[in-house]
């Protein structure tokens, strides 16, 4: 599990998270949702300690992330797996050594050994015999395949996504979140998606925390978020025509 406790973030004078607490699962897909602007992207960064946040503290299974010392720090930022917004391939190397990256810098792992590991990565994320491509001969859905088994090579137990489904069209990105939610369940580990989309809150909302002007408003989960009684996080969810014959349709 993943803890925030009273997290605050000023930038230049200007307060950007406000006393934000909230958990997050192990085994659970976690959502931290909000309109454009919000704060998700610098709460993320506040999580995985790319920010240092003015107040407040992130626990990870208990160990404090925050204020702990650097080998705690580089313990912890072993166990955590990126899936980028753009993939963030490195276009020079091929899918598997792309894969191979965190295993060539964070361990001493021999050859052979990382080489089952990312075949187990790439067939667990459905891309078997892809080794050898290069990210300009794949499409956006795969390069988010590769962004995912790269995230959870070093056997991660935190896993972060940020926008998995940015560039991605409606049904890929359902498949996408889909990969998501059964290696968070397979895997049994705690996966965090900072996302605006509604379908992927609709698929995959386990745990959701909603922000608003870097505040958060509302927790709960896909099943309750109709019966919300938050109005910042009604105008969220029904700004689409969709949606609001979703609401329609609910009476
Ligand atoms: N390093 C920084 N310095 C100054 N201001 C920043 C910095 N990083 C973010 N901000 C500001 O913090 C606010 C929240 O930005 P953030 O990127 O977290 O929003 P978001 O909810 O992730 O939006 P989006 O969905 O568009 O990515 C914005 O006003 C942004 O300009």
């Amino acid at each position: 599990m993943i803890e925030a406790n009273r997290i605050s973030k000023s930038f230049e004078g200007k307060l950007i998270l406000d006393d934000i607490s909230a958990k997050f699962h192990k085994g659970k897909t976690n959502l931290i949702i909000g309109s454009s602007g919000t704060g998700k992207s610098v709460f993320l960064k506040n999580l995985v300690g790319l920010v240092q946040p003015d107040e407040g503290e992130v626990l990870y299974d208990g160990r404090n992330f925050t204020h702990s010392d650097k080998t705690t720090k580089a313990d912890i930022r072993r166990e955590i797996g990126m899936l980028f917004q753009g993939g963030a391939l490195f276009d020079s190397k091929n899918v598997e050594q792309n894969i191979m990256f965190p295993l060539d810098v964070l361990t001493d792992m021999p050859l052979d050994e990382k080489q089952d590991r990312v075949n187990y990565c790439l067939e667990r994320v459905g891309l078997v015999d892809s080794n050898k491509k290069m990210p300009s001969e794949i499409s956006g859905g795969m390069k988010k395949r590769v962004g995912i088994a790269r995230a959870i090579v070093n056997n991660s137990k935190y896993l972060f996504c940020d926008e998995p489904n940015s560039g991605l069209d409606p049904q890929t990105s359902i498949v996408i979140d889909n990969l998501i939610y059964d290696i968070t369940e397979e895997l049994d580990i705690t996966t965090i998606v900072v996302t605006h989309d509604m379908n992927s809150v609709m698929e995959i909302g386990e745990n959701i925390v909603f922000l608003y002007k870097g505040k958060k408003l509302w927790e709960g989960n896909n099943e309750n978020i109709f019966d919300c009684d938050c109005k910042e996080l009604e105008d969220f969810i029904f700004a689409n025509k969709l949606m609001r014959a979703v609401k329609k349709n609910r009476g």
